[in-house]
């Protein structure tokens, strides 16, 4: 019997024998080790948080307590802040994150200014039927995608929003898109599907770099995987940028 990375249960006795709440910890873990999202004072939030592996992870990754941040964690279920891993910096709210306003989410970030990492492990009950899972996952991955750059604007009715962008090329995005901060990073986990690859072509120009990453300890029955992007371009940048509008163009043709 192999006790080693490769057997089914490695994690969970990893995570167990470490005081995570959840094998999922290494992922996180792997995604630290690799692209160093989280660093002291950064301001985190966790979208579909429980049990709260993640948090725990998160906050590890601020450092000692002196060096400040902040984790916010949502999910529908209640989730309890371990005990483990976990100071006064964290705090869960119970919510549904696809109704949830977007100023109640950024009014949650140290000074209501935003959060500059955004993660999202939101998945759907598994249903079985491999197209509904992933549409429906990719609405999740889309709703943490809308609030981190600014869906709100973009997906509005108001067709003159749409006729502005499309007339000149320049249509002003308001001057509080989202609540990722400019240079902020954002993970979203998506379930495998031809529409995971329209995602990353609308994340691309919206950040400086974006990877994909399947976690070593993501089961092999999953279809999950991690769209990493990595430093949202500023306001000006976003602006200019006409794939902005076929976010929304895009989430409206979805949903
Ligand atoms: C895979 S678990 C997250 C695990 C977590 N990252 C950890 O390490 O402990 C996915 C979570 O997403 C949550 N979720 C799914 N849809 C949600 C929604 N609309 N709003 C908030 N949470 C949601 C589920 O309740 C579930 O707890």
């Amino acid at each position: 019997m192999s006790g080693g990375a490769g057997s089914p249960d490695f994690f969970y006795r990893e995570a167990q024998r470490l005081g995570y709440v959840a094998r999922s910890a290494f992922k996180l873990l792997q995604m630290q080790k690799q692209y160093k999202l989280i660093t002291p004072g950064s301001s985190v939030l966790d979208l579909g948080c429980a049990p709260g592996a993640w948090l725990q992870v998160a906050c590890q990754s601020l450092g000692p307590i002196n060096n400040g941040g902040a984790v916010v964690g949502i999910d529908i279920k209640k989730v309890k802040v371990p005990s483990m891993h976990c100071d006064a910096r964290v705090q869960t709210v119970c919510a549904d994150v696809m109704n949830l306003p977007k100023e109640q989410i950024r009014a949650l970030s140290p000074k209501q200014k935003g959060f500059s990492v955004i993660l999202s492990d939101m998945c759907p009950l598994v249903s079985g039927i491999t197209t509904r899972d992933a549409a429906l996952s990719a609405e999740l991955g889309m709703r943490a995608l809308g609030l981190a750059v600014g869906e709100a604007v973009l997906v509005q009715s108001d067709d003159k929003v749409e006729e502005k962008f499309q007339s000149d090329g320049s249509g002003s995005v308001p001057k509080h898109p989202g609540i990722l901060l400019p240079g902020g990073h954002l993970v979203v986990k998506l379930l495998e599907s031809e529409d995971v690859k329209e995602f990353s072509q609308i994340c691309k120009p919206l950040f400086r770099k974006t990877s994909w990453l399947r976690p070593k300890a993501t089961r092999s029955c999953s279809r999950e995987i991690y769209l990493i992007c990595q430093g949202l371009s500023s306001l000006r940048v976003l602006q200019q940028l006409p794939l902005s509008l076929s976010l929304g163009l895009w989430i409206r043709r979805k949903i």
